[in-house]
């Protein structure tokens, strides 16, 4: 951090979804001056849409953006990742943090590819747009307590932050949590639809969509009952709620958003190979 609590000059290495929300929560928590962020990626119309919504500077050279940040956030696709590391090889300063969130991508690559040590590898995910969002993370040991505090604050600005001490977390993070709103967008556009379905508008029905998924997460966390013991609380017998639930449990709804779960950590684990090998490929 710099004297006055706030974070030193952050560089972007692909400007897309998720560094435009870690960008608009730095700067809504005031962590950050808005000329101490610089953008990278290969559209400069993007750069520009970054530079006049939030005031930060924008480049298309991701070697230029790293030499001169404290913090290179890794936010590129993994499939990108093999041809930005020897892209940015040498230009990351020797006191740097490497901040990668690219799913799959594990740390021994990123240290192999970059030839740094400094690392961190976060999934977080994409409620980090109104700073409701969770990110996973682990650190190698070259990592300074004050880059941790740094990366905290970094994290803290799109939610809430979950430390682990083993990098196998990552990728099942990566499908629960990274992946994972996705599954709730679908299990509420399913909900909306079957009111439709039933007679309301659809305006009407995403409003109760939407406070009933809200209230029941809040009610969840904050009365600290088992899940199975809430869900009884709506069940009466003989009632709506069995009538609904037996239908769902006969369509194996469990075993299915289990097994989409795993799939997604299997994928995730196949990303990091696939990385792996390519960065392996393109150094022979
Ligand atoms: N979306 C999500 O829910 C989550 C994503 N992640 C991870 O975050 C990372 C970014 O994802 P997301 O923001 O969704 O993806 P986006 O596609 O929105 O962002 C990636 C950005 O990288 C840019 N890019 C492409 N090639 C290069 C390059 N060679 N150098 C620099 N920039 C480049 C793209 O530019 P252009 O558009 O011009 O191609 C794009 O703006 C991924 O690794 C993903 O696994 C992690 C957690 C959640
Ligand atoms: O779909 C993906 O690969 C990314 C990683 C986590 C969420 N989205």
């Amino acid at each position: 951090m710099s004297v006055d609590g706030r974070l030193p000059r952050i560089a972007f290495i692909g400007s897309g979804v998720m560094a435009e929300a870690m960008i608009r929560g730095l700067l809504r928590d005031n962590l950050i001056d808005p000329q101490d962020i610089i953008a990278s990626g290969p559209r400069p119309e993007r750069g520009q849409e970054l530079r006049s919504r939030y005031g930060v500077r924008a480049t298309v050279h991701n070697p230029e953006a790293a030499a001169e940040a404290e913090i290179v956030v890794l936010s590129v696709k993994p499939q990108v990742i093999p041809r930005v590391l020897p892209e940015l090889r040498g230009h990351i300063r020797p006191q740097a943090l490497v901040f990668s969130i690219a799913a799959g991508v594990r740390i021994a690559t990123l240290r192999e590819g970059l030839g740094v040590s400094a690392i961190i590898r976060a999934m977080p995910n994409t409620p980090a747009q109104i700073g409701q969002g969770v990110t996973v993370w682990t650190a190698t040991e070259e990592v300074t307590p004050r880059q941790r505090e740094q990366a905290i604050l970094l994290m803290r600005a799109m939610g809430e932050e979950v430390y682990v001490d083993d990098e196998r977390y990552l990728d099942m993070a990566t499908a629960l949590t990274g992946t994972g709103p996705a599954y709730v967008f679908l299990f509420m556009e399913a909900m909306v639809d079957a009111g439709v379905h039933l007679g309301f508008s659809r305006r009407v029905a995403e409003q109760l969509v939407y406070q009933t998924v809200i209230g029941s997460a809040l009610y969840a966390r904050q009365s600290g009952l088992h899940l199975a013991a809430l869900r009884n609380q709506v069940t009466s017998p003989g009632g709506t709620t069995a009538e609904a639930l037996y239908h769902l449990e006969k369509g194996g709804f469990r075993t299915v958003i289990s097994r989409a779960i795993w799939a997604a950590y299997v994928r995730s684990r196949q990303l990091g190979r696939g990385a792996a090998d390519e960065v392996e490929r393109l150094e022979r």
